[in-house]
């Protein structure tokens, strides 16, 4: 999947916060795909269609954000194209969780969030005060299955190892770096890396997704062993999704199917 994506090199529309934009964009850049930031509720539902798929992550909302993400999830939706939404820190405050509660009813074909964020979307209690987790990712594995088989989409929750569930089938993913919570936007630009995979398997979009999670997983751990702490990690990820060859991923990433 990531030699098809790589030789696809996929449009990706990704409406995430101001924080996370430049990163985003880089990391898509960086694993050979086309990022678009197109935000705005005037061109966002028409950019839809041109895009092979889109994603949505509320990190830093306003009213018209919320209409541009509306009208993009309707666009992509008409166009049959996937989109990925990531529900920063929905439980934080009424605004929030009304948007998120809005946009799940536009069908997202993937959720990914931290193991807080999915707990809780899930209608269950958890620790996360803000965009970070409080919360273990076994803590979240029912509360995703739950999710998915009640939305119809398939489930990522993202940690020291991540787990990904249609409902029906589950899988985790190890690798990564304990320096990748240590910077601020990484998983904002998984979730929009998994707009990359999920655009170019939208029939399959659980495989897509451990694609996706597998991908970040391993340039995770080889940039890992090579950064002194956070600034270095980040430039040393970026160059570790470009420069490494998918049999890595058959070698290295480690996928276990659950
Ligand atoms: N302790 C850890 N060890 C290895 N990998 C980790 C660890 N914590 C997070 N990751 C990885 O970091 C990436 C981002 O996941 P994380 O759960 O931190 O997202 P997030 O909280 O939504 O991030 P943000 O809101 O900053 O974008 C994922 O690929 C995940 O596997
Ligand atoms: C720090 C931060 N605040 C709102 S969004 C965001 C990026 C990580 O989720
Ligand atoms: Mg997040």
């Amino acid at each position: 999947m990531l030699k098809a994506m790589r030789e696809a090199a996929p449009l990706v529309q990704c409406i995430t916060n101001y924080v996370a934009m430049n990163m985003a964009a880089n990391v898509l850049l960086a694993a050979g795909a086309s990022p678009a930031m197109v935000h705005t509720e005037e061109e966002a539902g028409e950019f839809a269609a041109l895009a092979a798929a889109l994603t949505i992550n509320i990190g830093t909302l306003s009213p018209a954000w919320i209409a541009g993400m509306k009208s993009a999830a309707h666009g992509a939706t008409k166009a049959g194209k996937p989109w990925v939404l990531d529900p920063v820190a929905h439980f934080a405050t009424a605004f929030r969780r009304k948007a998120v509660s809005d946009l799940l009813e536009l069908h997202p074909a993937v959720i990914r969030g931290n193991a807080s964020e999915i707990i809780t979307l899930a209608g269950g209690q958890a620790s996360g005060r803000g965009v970070d987790s409080g919360d273990p990712v076994e803590r979240a594995e029912d509360a995703a299955r739950r999710l998915a088989a009640s939305q119809g989409a398939v489930v990522a929750v993202t940690g020291p190892v991540d787990f990904v569930t249609d409902g029906d089938r589950g899988a985790r993913i190890s690798g990564g770096s304990p320096l990748m919570p240590r910077v601020t936007a990484l998983g904002c630009s998984l979730t929009a890396l998994m707009g990359a995979f999920a655009a170019i398997a939208p029939d399959h979009p659980f495989e897509a997704t451990v694609a996706a999670l597998a991908t970040f997983a391993t340039a995770g751990e080889a940039a890992g062993h090579e950064a002194d702490g956070p600034g270095s990690f980040a430039v040393r990820f970026l160059d570790a999704l470009h420069s490494f060859h998918s049999d890595t991923l058959e070698a290295e990433g480690r996928i276990t199917l659950i």
